[in-house]
């Protein structure tokens, strides 16, 4: 087929899963370091995988970011989110969950130091500036 010729792939949607994951009043976020949102803080998630449920997905992602065990993760909401002024567009749809830590005591770590600055807790009336645009337009919307 001639469109199969070409190496230019035509950009998709991609789902984005990430988790509200709380302890209390906090909930983790990050400093991004990406090409998308770079130095504004998000929370932990990542791409869908073929076959996967979004529980699964946050729980893995959640996992390979920060070391945490979840307890079990609940759908929250979703947004459609168009990056068009990044270096390469993109369009996600991000599918928000919220999960309580399976032992609250758990730390989180940074285990992917090239794609964030580290993981805290932060007071939830008390969240840092600049949110990553889709969590604070999600934020906006759901709660105030
Ligand atoms: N991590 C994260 N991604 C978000 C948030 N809000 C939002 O729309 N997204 C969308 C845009 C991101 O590019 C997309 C995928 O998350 P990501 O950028 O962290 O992906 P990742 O490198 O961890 O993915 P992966 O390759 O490990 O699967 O989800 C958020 O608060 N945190
Ligand atoms: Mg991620």
């Amino acid at each position: 087929m001639e469109e199969m010729k070409s190496n230019t792939v035509p950009p998709v949607p991609r789902v984005g899963v990430v988790v509200f994951v709380l302890k209390g009043k906090s909930v983790l976020l990050g400093r991004r370091r990406s090409s998308i949102g770079d130095s504004t803080f998000a929370l932990p998630g990542g791409h869908l995988e073929f076959g996967e449920s979004f529980e699964e997905c946050g729980a893995r992602e959640v996992k390979e970011e920060t070391g945490l065990e979840l307890g079990k993760a609940e759908y929250l909401t979703v947004t459609n989110n168009l990056f068009l002024e990044e270096p390469k567009p993109a369009h996600y749809v991000t599918i928000f969950l919220r999960a309580v830590l399976a032992d609250p005591n758990q730390v989180p770590q940074n285990l992917e130091p090239h794609k964030c600055d580290g993981w805290d807790w932060y007071d939830w009336d008390k969240l840092p500036q600049p949110l990553f645009w889709p969590l604070d337009k999600m934020v906006v919307i759901s709660f105030c």
